[in-house]
């Protein structure tokens, strides 16, 4: 390994934000983001993924806790920092009446050592779009218009807040090949998404936030091996749960039945499965619909986000719990602060 795959372009500590109301919304968070690495912050709706991501791209301080991108804080510091970062926003907001071209040129315009609009066009697959007018893209092609505008810059680092949403399945497979190529040239990405898919197929790291704290961090494949496995099948006919060798024997955790159908599951998969064929071997039955499978990312994503909220509602006094507010509130703020 060489020393700039140990630097930590991101670098996140005890991290708060409150909004003006007293509600916090990042309650405390820690996470760094080495050199060259595609971190993922997923979380369910109003997770706090955004309002972390926004402030490190510097559009506000945090309430609490630091914050570093590229060994700088990205409020304070922000001319050092917003040079080399490429950020690619949920709401891209650029005047509809422009081509794709003269907004890519516009956008050029504001930023130093731009690489050529035709260049950026090119890799996002709008080459073909670029008289078109902006108010008449799809969703999916203001998507791409949006990371082309990111990418303008060549940054070293690129925020990318659900960068696949509205895409159809061929432009967010498109999108992940460019993520991907992004990373081989050396490329930072942090990106937010409701596509856990996304996040297993893309992120070598990943932060899983509930109620503005991380319930779960790691690999794709760490964060799913913590979560039981599924066995399920099919009891034959005349045989009942109590025929099986012992569930706790067989290392199962939890069980499901629905008809004949039996769900069990395990942090043992190997063992349990091992159990239940020699049993059924032993017995000379066949199991229908046998399925054997470790947890999802989808599976953990859920299975923590359920445990996250029975633990929070023991530990909360009821009334405690956050009130939303209007997206269009912080849209405001963001503008306030892009200005
Ligand atoms: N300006 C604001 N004032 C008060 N509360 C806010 C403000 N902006 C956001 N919030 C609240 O902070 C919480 C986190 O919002 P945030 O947008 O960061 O979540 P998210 O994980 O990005 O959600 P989504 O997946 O829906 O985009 C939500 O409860 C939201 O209502």
């Amino acid at each position: 390994m060489t020393a700039n795959e140990h630097e930590h372009v991101i670098e996140v500590t005890g991290l708060r934000r409150v909004y003006g109301g007293g509600f916090e919304a990042v309650r405390g968070i820690t996470f760094s983001v080495g050199r060259g690495e595609i971190f993922a912050l997923l979380g369910t709706n109003g997770a706090g993924k955004t309002s972390t991501v926004e402030l490190l791209e510097g559009l506000a301080p945090p309430s609490g806790g630091r914050v570093r991108v590229l060994g700088h804080d990205p409020f304070a510091e922000r001319a050092a920092v917003r040079p080399r970062t490429g950020v690619m926003l949920q709401e891209g907001g650029f005047p509809s009446d422009l081509t794709v071209a003269e907004t890519t040129r516009m956008w050029a315009g504001c930023v130093s050592g731009a690489r050529p609009p035709a260049e950026v066009l090119e890799r996002v697959g709008l080459t073909t779009k670029s008289r078109v007018r902006v108010k008449q893209l799809s969703g999916g092609e203001r998507r791409r218009l949006d990371l082309a505008l990111a990418l303008l810059g060549d940054p070293e680092v690129l925020f990318l807040d659900e960068p696949t949403t509205g895409l159809d399945a061929e432009g967010r497979r498109d999108t992940w090949e460019l993520v991907r190529r992004l990373r081989e040239a050396g490329t930072t990405v942090l990106l937010t998404t409701h596509y856990l898919e996304e996040a297993e197929g893309l992120a070598d790291r990943l932060a899983i936030l509930h109620d503005g704290e991380i319930a779960a961090a790691g690999t794709p494949a760490e964060v799913t091996a913590a979560q039981p496995s599924r066995i399920s099948f099919e009891l034959p006919e005349g045989y009942h749960l109590g025929d099986l060798p012992p569930l706790g024997e067989m290392g199962v955790c939890g069980h499901e039945t629905d008809g004949r159908l039996v769900r069990l599951h395990t942090r043992h998969l190997q063992r349990a499965a091992t159990r239940l064929l020699v049993w059924a071997e032993g017995a000379g039955v066949e199991l229908g619909r046998l399925d054997v499978r470790s947890a999802s990312l989808e599976e953990a994503f859920l299975g923590i986000a359920r445990e996250a909220s029975a633990s929070r509602s023991t530990a909360e006094p009821s009334g405690t719990h956050k009130t939303h507010k209007a997206r269009g509130t912080r849209q405001a703020e963001k503008k306030e602060y892009a200005a």
